[in-house]
């Protein structure tokens, strides 16, 4: 049995929300960082044990915010020891606009799991962009690098639109597979 851990920062609650969903998707322990960018008691433990870490983070002035990058550059030890080697890895961020620059904060998560030697795991699905297209569509958004859902900024999480949320579960849901089939091997 694999074990996927979904590891996030969420300041508001949004992205707590998805993260839920990823988690739901990928059977997946959920991991919170708390306000001051610290990780809960054994989390590096839990970390250590994955064989899948999808990080997601809230697109806060085109990056992830500082509580996540304070996480970012304290994994700097396991770096150091090649800790997260060759584990499978995936991403997710959640703004308030449309776009809101979210790509920055994808390529930072990625480059991330790169830096670790991670094998990074891209949305996979097509994107739902025809005239006949919802926001309740999967994949409206478009997103091919990793997860990308999206919030009103005067709204709480519970109008996050339901293909968003569709869509991170069945994102958890591939990160989960890729990892269970490169562990067969
Ligand atoms: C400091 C700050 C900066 C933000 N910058 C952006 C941004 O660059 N693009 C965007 O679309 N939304 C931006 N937002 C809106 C958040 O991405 C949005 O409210 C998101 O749902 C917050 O997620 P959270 O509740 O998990 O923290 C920003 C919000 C804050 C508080």
């Amino acid at each position: 049995m694999t074990k996927t851990v979904v590891l996030y920062f969420s300041g508001y609650g949004h992205t707590k929300r998805v993260a839920e969903e990823v988690a739901a998707g990928a059977s997946a322990e959920l991991i919170a960082i708390d306000a001051e960018g610290n990780l809960p008691e054994g989390a590096w433990e839990t970390l250590a044990a994955a064989d899948a870490i999808i990080f997601g983070a809230p697109t806060y002035m085109g990056n992830a915010p500082w509580q996540f990058k304070k996480f970012a550059d304290a994994s700097s030890k396991v770096w150091g020891t090649r800790g997260w080697q060759d584990k499978v890895f995936g991403g997710f961020s959640n703004s308030a606009s449309l776009n809101g620059d979210k790509a920055g904060t994808l390529i930072f998560l990625q480059t991330l799991a790169s830096q670790h030697g991670g094998i990074w795991v891209s949305l996979g699905m097509l994107p739902s962009n025809t005239l006949a297209a919802t926001r309740n569509d999967v994949n409206n958004l478009g997103g091919s690098v990793g997860l990308l859902t999206q919030s009103p900024s005067d709204q709480g999480a519970d109008q996050i639109p339901s293909g968003d949320l569709e869509t991170a579960r069945l994102y958890g849901a591939r990160v989960a597979s890729v990892a269970a089939r490169l562990a067969q091997h």
